[in-house]
């Protein structure tokens, strides 16, 4: 279990530029100036209206360490991962003279770092970033991996980059004023971890989902640890998605289809979470993975609090989502599914039969 310490998880990829911590623990914003460096004297810090405060405490953090710092409020949840937000933090960024060894620092949910990470990513082709996550979902998923990107009419995430970050600072603290519903949707993405690598995370919900809804329990922070380190583990071997990579997009293929039908009202971790059933129920029904193991998806998701099914006159359009999916290749639709709970791996999907049989067992 974990201690009051800070708990470094290190990404190790295959250059210096790939190869970083993810920092746990509680009051680490004392260590941004030294993750910055030096070389760094001015900092763009990307947060949305929503926390402006935290942002003006970062701002205040640099600048009294020195840097010239700047902040660029944006705004909250999807409506952040716009090609018009990129663009003014861009225009922020080329008024204030950013150079090449200046830095972005992203303060805020998984919307933000992944807009922040696509802004640095593409500045001058690449600025240092550093991301400070304060969601459960930013800290256990969006933050670590270096996917960065925005959403356009036709899709989630369908332009964006690889750009890991230099640090990630993944403080306990900021979870304090995360509403439950939030904290919540992030545990999906915990659960799609427990269910492809770490089944102990499985385990440890059912023990005591209180303690795992409670943002000041160990049992949480032993959670956003075990989640960090099966995606650190990963994308430290496969940073560019295309291998072990795909994997962490358990349930992903269904989720973003949703969030595009929902046009982004849903919550990421809400839309994986049917997602998550949906590909169980795939996985069963060719054979790959036993009913027991399919219905604890179902049961997990729902002691949580999380949605498991979706409309049934959906279907249609949720189709030509999946279609758009990144691990699609020309026509054909790929899914990963499990063989057994820690055991991932892909199925490809030529007959569209077969995917609307599976959504009969979640539409609703
Ligand atoms: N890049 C990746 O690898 C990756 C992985 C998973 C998810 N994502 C992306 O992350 C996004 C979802 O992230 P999310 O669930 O954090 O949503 P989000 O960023 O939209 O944040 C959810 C809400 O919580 C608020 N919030 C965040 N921290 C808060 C705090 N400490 N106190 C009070 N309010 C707070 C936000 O302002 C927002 O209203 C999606 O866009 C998803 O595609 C990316
Ligand atoms: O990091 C990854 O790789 C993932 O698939 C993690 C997902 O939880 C995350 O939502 C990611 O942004 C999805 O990526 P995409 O390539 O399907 O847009
Ligand atoms: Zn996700």
């Amino acid at each position: 279990m974990a201690t009051d310490e800070a708990t470094i998880i290190p990404v190790t990829g295959s250059t210096p530029e790939n190869t970083y911590d993810v920092v746990v623990g509680r009051g680490l914003l004392g260590r941004l100036p030294a993750i910055l460096g030096e070389r760094v004297h001015r900092v763009l810090v990307i947060h949305p209206r929503a926390l402006r405060a935290t942002g003006d405490t970062v701002r205040a953090e640099l600048a009294d360490a020195g840097f010239t710092a700047v902040t660029a409020e944006i705004p909250d949840a999807e409506e952040g991962k716009h090609i018009q937000v990129a663009a003014f933090c861009w225009q922020v960024l080329g008024q204030n003279d950013f150079t090449r060894s200046d830095a972005v620092v992203t303060v805020g949910g998984g919307a933000v770092t992944d807009l922040g990470g696509f802004v640095a990513a593409t500045w001058l082709r690449g600025v240092r970033v550093v991301h400070l996550p304060t969601s459960l979902l930013g800290m256990v998923d969006a933050a670590v991996g270096g996917k960065t990107g925005i959403n356009t009419a036709e899709g989630k995430n369908l332009v964006g980059a690889f750009h890991p970050p230099a640090a990630v600072l993944a403080d306990l603290d900021a979870l304090a004023t995360l509403p439950k519903n939030e904290l919540v949707t992030g545990l999906a993405e915990v659960v799609k971890c427990g269910f492809i690598a770490d089944p102990v995370i499985l385990d440890r919900i059912e023990q005591d989902t209180a303690a795992a809804t409670d943002a000041a329990s160990p049992v949480l922070r032993d959670l956003v640890e075990r989640a960090i380190r099966v995606k650190a583990d990963v994308v430290s071997e496969d940073l560019r998605d295309t291998g072990r990579r795909e994997y962490l997009n358990y349930g992903h293929t269904l989720g973003h289809a949703i969030e595009l039908a929902e046009r982004y009202s849903w919550r990421h971790g809400a839309a994986v979470s049917v997602g998550l059933v949906f590909a169980a129920e795939l996985s069963r029904m060719v054979g790959r993975l036993s009913d027991a193991d399919a219905d604890r998806h179902r049961s997990i998701l729902e002691s949580l609090g999380l949605p498991v099914t979706y409309r049934r006159d959906r279907w249609a359009s949720l189709l030509d989502g999946m279609r758009r999916d990144k691990k699609s290749r020309g026509d054909l639709l790929r899914f990963v599914v499990l063989d057994g709970i820690g055991r991932p791996g892909m199925l490809e999907v030529p007959d569209t039969s077969l995917l609307f049989a599976a959504y009969q067992e979640i539409a609703s």
